[in-house]
């Protein structure tokens, strides 16, 4: 049975269980001056199927937890960050993992994926709290993003514009055929690898999104919807500790990464 032959009954929003207390150092945060307004969107809703194993990624461990809460720590670790919205799939959304609820379970929503990336963030943003100004849209597949990254992609979101860590393309770029035949080589002093997480404006990535599903828009990242629409979105400096983990051989990347300093 494929994820999306559930029935579409499932719960889109769930509250975590009562029963598990706050992580100490909670309180003393929410009194600091800091302005909390970032609201964070963990796309986890994914099949990974590129890893071409059974077990989705994101539940994978790595570095000794979970690849999805490496990402949910780092972020809950921030005092500017409102609330945290893990999209996972719809097989999982109404009845989570018990360790995602390691962390700041006060800030912490859970949303229902969709079948395309584009989708499950959409259904995240629906769930984002009113007092968010500032949303960063983050794949759970890159588990290994430094905090100074973040904290790039925030300053520049809320001077208005979107906001998209990447890396310059070092290695030559060919077009190829069908037939493995070179037809060019492409100018790469323009091209950029991004990653995530994507800022923005509030406004702007609801809106993104809202033309996007009215018209059926289709990009594989949120920078690709709002540059659609003409809204300013710009580079900061990405990482490669920002890696995603997309196929199986990433595993032991991300490992090593791990055991090396930050
Ligand atoms: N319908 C989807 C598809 C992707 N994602 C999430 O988007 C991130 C980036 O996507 P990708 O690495 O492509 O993950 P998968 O779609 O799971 O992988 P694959 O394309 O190999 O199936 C991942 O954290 C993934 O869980 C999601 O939330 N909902
Ligand atoms: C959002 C993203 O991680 C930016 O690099 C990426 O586009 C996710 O999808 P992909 O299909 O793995 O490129």
């Amino acid at each position: 049975m494929s994820d999306f032959d559930l029935p579409p009954s499932a719960p889109r929003r769930i509250v975590p269980p009562p029963a598990i207390t706050s992580r100490p150092g909670a309180e003393s945060r929410a009194a600091s001056d800091v302005v909390r307004d970032v609201g964070v969107v963990i796309v986890a809703g994914g099949q990974g199927t590129r890893t071409g194993g059974t077990e989705l990624k994101q539940f994978r461990w790595v570095a000794g937890k979970p690849m999805l809460l490496h990402s949910l720590q780092t972020f809950m670790a921030r005092p500017d960050v409102h609330t945290v919205v893990v999209v996972l799939p719809r097989s999982h959304a109404a009845d989570p993992p018990p360790w995602l609820f390691q962390c700041d379970i006060d800030r912490l929503l859970v949303s229902t994926g969709g079948r395309e990336r584009a989708e499950s963030v959409a259904n995240g943003l629906e769930d984002i709290p009113d007092d968010v100004r500032t949303v960063l849209v983050h794949d759970a597949a890159r588990p290994l993003v430094p905090d100074d990254l973040i904290e790039r992609v925030v300053q520049e979101a809320r001077r208005g514009h979107g906001a998209v860590p990447a890396l310059p393309v070092v290695d030559t770029i060919k077009e190829v055929d069908e037939s493995g035949r070179i037809v060019r080589t492409v100018e790469r002093a323009r091209l950029w690898r991004v990653q995530t997480p994507q800022g923005f404006p509030r406004e702007m990535i609801e809106q993104a999104h809202a033309v996007a599903r009215r018209d059926g828009i289709v990009a594989t990242d949120d920078a690709g919807l709002c540059e659609r629409l003409g809204f300013p979105v710009v580079v900061v400096p990405g990482s490669e500790r920002a890696m995603k983990v997309t196929e199986e051989g990433d595993f032991a990347r991300a490992e090593a990464l791990f055991a090396l300093p930050a």
